[in-house]
């Protein structure tokens, strides 16, 4: 079989709290005991979500998330609030990989049904549309190819 080029992982949070240089992965950038050169201010949500991205196609990124009890809301499912904070995520991380820094304006989500824990789900963003500074994105979270929750998202450029 062919092995096809590697993956590029994309993506971290352009990193504007410290003078060292961006990292490609979100959870590297706080400073821990497992990560001693990270950054004493960085975001916690990111190092908490520690998702690698790669590229999907011409528009896209993918990462996957292990659904551990730690983000539980009902029993035995993944709470609400972390499941649009992955689409969120995603969707910024996919304008990253374009090199573009925006804030989300407004989203919408779908939750489809209950995300079980204990289980690898696959996270995908694409942009849809740009215009005038205003981005267009969608996202979905799904467990063996069947949807669980799907979002949509502007998000305006940065200034
Ligand atoms: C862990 C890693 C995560 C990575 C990704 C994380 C992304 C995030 O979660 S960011 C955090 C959450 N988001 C925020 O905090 C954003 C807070 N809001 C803001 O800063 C502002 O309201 C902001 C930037 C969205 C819009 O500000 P501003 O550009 O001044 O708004 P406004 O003047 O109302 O609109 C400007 C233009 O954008 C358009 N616009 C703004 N919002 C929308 C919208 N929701 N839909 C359509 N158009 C919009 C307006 O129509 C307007 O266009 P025009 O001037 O042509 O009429």
């Amino acid at each position: 079989m062919l092995a096809g080029p590697a993956p590029r992982i994309v993506g971290g949070v352009p990193n504007r709290c410290c003078s060292r240089p961006r990292r490609p992965v979100y959870g590297h950038m706080l400073k821990n005991t497992n990560n001693p050169e990270g950054c004493e201010q960085a975001d916690f949500v990111s190092a908490l979500l520690a998702l690698v991205f790669t590229l999907d196609g011409p528009d896209g990124v993918r990462s996957s998330f292990e659904t551990s009890a730690r983000f539980q809301g009902y029993e035995g499912t993944l709470h609400g609030g972390m499941i649009s904070a992955l689409l969120d995520a995603a969707m910024g991380e996919c304008l990253f990989s374009k090199g573009i820094l925006a804030v989300t304006a407004e989203m919408t989500v779908r939750f489809l049904r209950p995300v079980p824990l204990d289980r690898t789900v696959d996270l995908r963003a694409v942009l849809v549309s740009a215009r005038h500074g205003l981005f267009l994105l969608s996202a979905g979270l799904s467990l063996d190819d069947r949807p669980l929750a799907r979002a949509t998202g502007k998000f305006r450029r940065r200034a």
